[in-house]
C-alpha cells in the first residue's frame, strides 16, 4: 500500500457551544489540514494521484466552503443574527470542533472519488483531530 499526504492551508472563525472553558466564545484559526490518499498500484506516470490534482479538489472545496467563514452550530442563537444582517456563515449540522471539519473534508473528497485514508486538521500547533476509514 502506497500513501500520499498533501498539506492545505486555510482559516476560519467559530465558537463551541457546549465548551466549559474559553472555546465557547467566538474565535479564530488558521489551521493546516493533512489529507493522506492511499493506492495498492502506482499509475502510469508512478503516481498514487499528482499532488496537484489533490490540491486543486481539496482547495476549491475549502476555499469555496471554509476558508475565513464563520462555522456555527445550525442551533447556535448568532445565526438569526447573522441571517437578518446579511452576514457570511455556515450553519452546520454539528458543533464545529476540528473532528467535524476533519470528517466533512474526508467525506466531501471521497464523494469526489478521491481514496481518502484520512484526513488530520491542526487546529493549533499542538493540537489535531483526524478523521480515517479504509481506503
Ligand atoms: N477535541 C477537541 N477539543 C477542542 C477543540 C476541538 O475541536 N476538538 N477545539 C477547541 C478550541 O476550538 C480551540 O482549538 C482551542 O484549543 P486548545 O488546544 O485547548 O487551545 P490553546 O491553543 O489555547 O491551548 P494551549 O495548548 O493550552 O495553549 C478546544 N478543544
Ligand atoms: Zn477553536
Amino acid at each position: 500500500m502506497f500513501t500520499i499526504t498533501k498539506e492545505v492551508y486555510f482559516c476560519y472563525g467559530h465558537r463551541l457551544l457546549n465548551h466549559a472553558g474559553k472555546c465557547r466564545h467566538i474565535h479564530g484559526h488558521s489551521v493546516k489540514v493533512a489529507i493522506t490518499v492511499g493506492a495498492t498500484e502506482l499509475d502510469r506516470r508512478g503516481m498514487v494521484l499528482d499532488f496537484a490534482e489533490l490540491a486543486a479538489a481539496a482547495s476549491e472545496y475549502i476555499e469555496g466552503e471554509l476558508d475565513h467563514n464563520l462555522l456555527l452550530h445550525r442551533n447556535d442563537p448568532l445565526v438569526p443574527l447573522l441571517e437578518a444582517a446579511g452576514e457570511r456563515f455556515m450553519a452546520l449540522e454539528e458543533h464545529p470542533t476540528a473532528e467535524f471539519l476533519a470528517k466533512t473534508i474526508f467525506r466531501h473528497l471521497k464523494a469526489r472519488g478521491f481514496a481518502v485514508c484520512s484526513v488530520t486538521l491542526w487546529e493549533t500547533a499542538n493540537a489535531c483531530a483526524s478523521y480515517t476509514e479504509s481506503c
